[in-house]
């Protein structure tokens, strides 16, 4: 065994050895709940649901539950209520890997759980830049990079989420209109559980420095109490991306509302060809630059195959 290898933070799995774990997974699935995932995605395999993420399910079970207790004992010691404070799972990775498919089957599956019915799910999207501002910074092709998020904005989000405020607001992004809705916002209300997703959640940019000294800095993963980094080959990102939008391209982007409706005329192969210039030009390059560095970062490391299937799964055990 290599010596790096021996002294891995992570214990590994097969995916083998991994469905095992269904075993000690208490609730089954019940045919409401196959109904819920099918809505997500049909091309989503029920098989891959009972074996990868219910198991999946279940441990973060046991994780919310722990942290309930501290929660519990804090009120003790304190001898007052606190507020309640949701449990935050991070969810990290590639643009077109299924960080948004695999969070809205975490939430379906956690919001069963009797201890933590209820399970809001945020995305970071929504703290892009509107576009004018974009424009005028020169970054409207290199959404998804750091410099595309006002980062303070997420950060006093999250602060207040787990600060246990009873509402906090959260601006939203649309992907037909390519940019920030002006006019409307998410509101969360103190859940048991927010998932937050996007690719710049695992992301710890420069430390500030001042007058020679380096001032505390917080990062967005200092509010997780878990995070998941979904993982696969660019070679077979880059291809779910073309294929992704292929369909906008036949579905979405033919209304007229749409940012991208000028693609809609587009033959299939100028279709192909256009999805891989912005995979080359935008999110090839903030996958290899900015958001695989921060695999190692993740409690738990979904490895998927050419078919999404997932063929490992790596926990952290440090
Ligand atoms: N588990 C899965 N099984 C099959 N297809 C999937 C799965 N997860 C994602 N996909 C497909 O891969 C593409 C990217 O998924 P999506 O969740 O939109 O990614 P992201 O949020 O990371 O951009 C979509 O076309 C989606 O239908
Ligand atoms: C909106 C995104 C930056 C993803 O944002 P996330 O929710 O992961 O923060 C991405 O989907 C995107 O639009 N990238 C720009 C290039 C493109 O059109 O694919």
């Amino acid at each position: 065994m290599a010596h790096s290898e021996h002294l891995s933070p992570y214990l590994s799995f097969t995916r083998e050895e991994w469905r095992q774990l269904r075993n000690s997974t208490p609730l089954p699935l019940t045919e409401e709940e196959l109904v819920k995932l099918r809505g997500i995605n049909e091309k989503i395999s029920l098989e891959e649901v009972s074996e990868i993420y219910l198991p999946l399910s279940r441990l973060l079970n046991l994780y919310v539950a722990s942290s309930q207790d501290a929660y519990r004992a804090t009120k003790t010691f304190l001898g007052h209520p606190n507020e309640k404070v949701p449990y935050i799972i991070g969810i990290a990775g590639s643009v077109a890997v299924g960080k948004s498919t695999t969070a809205r089957i975490l939430q379906t599956l956690l919001s069963r759980w009797p201890n933590h019915p209820k399970v809001d799910l945020v995305t970071t999207d929504g703290f892009l830049y509107p576009n004018r501002i974009l424009e005028e910074r020169g970054l409207m092709k290199r959404k998804g990079f750091p410099e595309s998020y006002d980062i303070r904005r997420l950060l006093q989000f999250l602060y207040d989420v787990k600060s246990g405020q009873p509402e906090v607001t959260a601006p939203v992004y649309s992907h037909l209109a390519y940019d920030i809705l002006p006019n409307e916002v998410q509101v969360i209300r103190q859940p048991d559980i927010v998932i937050v997703e996007g690719l710049n959640v695992l992301q710890t940019g420069e430390s500030e420095q001042r007058n020679g000294r380096y001032i505390p800095q917080l990062f967005v993963s200092d509010f997780f109490d878990f995070s998941i980094y979904v993982d696969a080959k660019e070679e077979d990102i880059a291809r779910w991306y073309v294929e992704r939008f292929k369909v906008l391209q036949r579905t979405a982007f033919s209304n007229p509302a749409s940012y991208f409706h000028r693609y809609a005329d587009l033959s299939e192969e100028e279709a192909e060809e256009t999805a891989m210039g912005i995979w080359r030009e935008i999110n090839g390059r903030n996958l290899r630059r900015n958001i695989l560095p921060t695999k190692w970062r993740a409690h738990l490391i979904l490895e998927k195959g050419p078919n999404h299937f997932i063929q490992g799964v790596k926990l952290r055990k440090l």
